[in-house]
């Protein structure tokens, strides 16, 4: 039996995983090591690195002139250690007002959650059987909150304020989110050994990766649904509204600039995307494989807001001057990526929503009916489908996700690597994402997965990769 590189086993949970951990004996030194290195080494470096990468990409975008070179100048002729304090030390810890803002939103996101009227929707059958159900009110609250936010910020004005404070303290806020977080995954790590909410739950028996990958998939606190609050109605609502913000503040120093309206405008149809789709999106490998741990909620609550959001930081001290047709053109292609990848995540849900009784770019879609096995036995149905957008490859929507990313920066023009972090990210993150998918695929379904990998031999770029 295998395993993904999340080390979560797909088709027969984590007793299993433990298994594998008894036989670690019997294995060769290389695997042992590989082991170690994918459940042990890979997590602490990562959980010791990316809380400082926030923290550089801020202090590069606001103090450096986005420039990784200056910002590398602190490091040059001092150990690593005084480097990091020099950057660290120039970096404020949270206030009172920035705590209030975060509590505030916090509290007003969880409300809305539980206020805001949606239709019943059920998540996807976890291994264990469980089906998950949610209430489908994401693109209420986003409108909702948008509006809000255009009503704040009109009302601020008239007593002399601007939302534009989160940028100025935009340290504060990061620094906040990174300790509060840090703690919460610890909480959710401890919640899942002790008091689960579902059965799809369990140890590794590695606190490392436990505290990395989380020990529930699907946690619950007083009826709120973890996951559903950190990835979307924090993760992807902060990401708007920071983009808002940042543009905001780019209006106030320099009036009207188009490279940041171009990079506002795209990630905001972007995200307007998402919240219309997000009942879909609780049906991904974040919501059905990904446990509730630092991965997934350290990631939404402190990288979304970090890094997602750096394009726009960046913009906001180094304005771009385009003119009306680059302007056009950027914009242009990056709502045509928008269009094709919501097209592809469309086709896919639309072919299972109507029993393969659709139509796919104006023929019958091409599928295959796969069965596969729950960990108690029982035995399912799903369709793969074969044509449209997963005709040309197994992954295609990625390369329109990475193309609008690129959209969405190519207007910061090749003054700087800064503003490309995030593409570089993203370009590392689907690949990987794309492998682990693979993997989950080939476990859940076996022969049938392997009939569509013969179908569409290729994985992201087709004929290539
Ligand atoms: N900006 C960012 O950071 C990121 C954005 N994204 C975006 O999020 C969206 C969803 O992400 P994605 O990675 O696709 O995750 P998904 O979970 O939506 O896609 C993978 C799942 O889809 C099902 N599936 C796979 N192939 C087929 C097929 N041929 N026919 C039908 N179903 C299939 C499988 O699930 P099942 O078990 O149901 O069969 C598989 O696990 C995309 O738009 C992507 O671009 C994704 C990652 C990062
Ligand atoms: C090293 C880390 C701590 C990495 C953390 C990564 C996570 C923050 C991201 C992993 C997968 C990402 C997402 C998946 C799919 C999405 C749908 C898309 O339409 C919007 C973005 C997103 C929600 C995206 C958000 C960040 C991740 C959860």
């Amino acid at each position: 039996m295998s395993k993904s590189q999340s080390g979560d086993v797909l088709t027969n949970g984590f007793s299993e995983y433990k298994d594998g951990y008894e036989k670690l004996s019997q294995s060769t030194c290389h695997q042992f090591l590989r082991r170690h290195l994918n459940n042990t080494v890979i997590p602490i470096l990562l959980i010791c690195f990316v809380p400082n990468l926030v923290i550089f990409l801020w202090f590069t975008a606001v103090k450096c002139n986005g420039s990784y070179l200056k910002m590398l100048e602190v490091f040059s002729g001092v150990s690593v250690f005084d480097g990091l304090y020099s950057i660290w030390s120039q970096v404020r810890f949270g206030s009172w007002t920035t705590s209030s803002i975060l509590i505030g939103y916090c509290v007003y996101a969880l409300a809305m959650m539980k206020l805001l009227p949606g239709k019943r929707v059920e998540g996807p059958v976890t291994p264990k059987g469980n089906v998950p159900v949610y209430k489908d009110n994401g693109f209420l609250f986003y409108i909702t909150t948008m509006g809000l936010f255009a009503i704040l910020t009109v009302v601020l004005k008239q007593f002399g304020s601007s939302p534009t404070i989160v940028y100025d303290r935009f340290d504060e806020v990061l620094t906040t989110l990174n300790i509060f977080s840090f703690v919460f995954c610890w909480f959710l790590y401890i919640k899942g050994l002790f008091a689960p909410s579902t059965t799809d739950s369990g140890t590794t028996g590695n606190v490392i990766l436990d505290y990395y990958w989380g020990t529930e998939l699907y946690p619950r606190i007083f009826g709120f649904d973890i996951k559903t609050f950190t990835n979307c109605r924090f993760g992807m609502m902060v990401w708007a509204l920071l983009v808002s913000i940042f543009a905001l503040k780019s209006y106030e120093l320099h009036g009207f600039v188009d490279s940041m309206f171009v990079c506002a405008t795209l990630q905001l149809i972007y995200i307007t995307k998402f919240f219309w789709w997000e009942a879909g999106y609780l049906k991904t490998i974040d919501i059905m494989l990904d446990r509730a741990g630092f991965y997934i909620c350290w990631g939404c609550l402190v990288y979304v807001p970090g890094l997602y959001t750096s394009v726009s930081l960046y913009n906001v001290n180094q304005p771009v001057h385009l003119g009306p047709l680059l302007t056009s053109l950027f914009l242009g292609m990056g709502i045509v990526s928008i269009y094709i990848n919501y097209q592809a995540d469309e086709q896919k849900q639309q072919v299972r929503y109507a029993n393969g009784n659709c139509l796919v770019w104006g023929k019958k879609p091409e599928i295959i009916r796969a069965t596969y096995r729950l960990e108690n036995g029982d035995k399912k149905e799903s369709i793969l489908l074969a044509s449209g957008w997963w005709g040309l490859s197994r992954h295609f929507h990625y390369i329109p996700e990475i193309m609008l990313a690129f959209c969405w920066t190519i207007p910061s023009l090749l003054y700087n690597l800064m503003p490309y972090s995030y593409v570089i990210f993203l370009v590392i993150l689907l690949t990987h994402r794309s492998f682990r998918d693979d993997e989950k695929c080939g476990n859940k379904y076996g022969v049938f997965w392997r009939e569509y990998c013969q179908k569409v031999p290729h994985r992201i770029v087709p004929g290539l990769f």
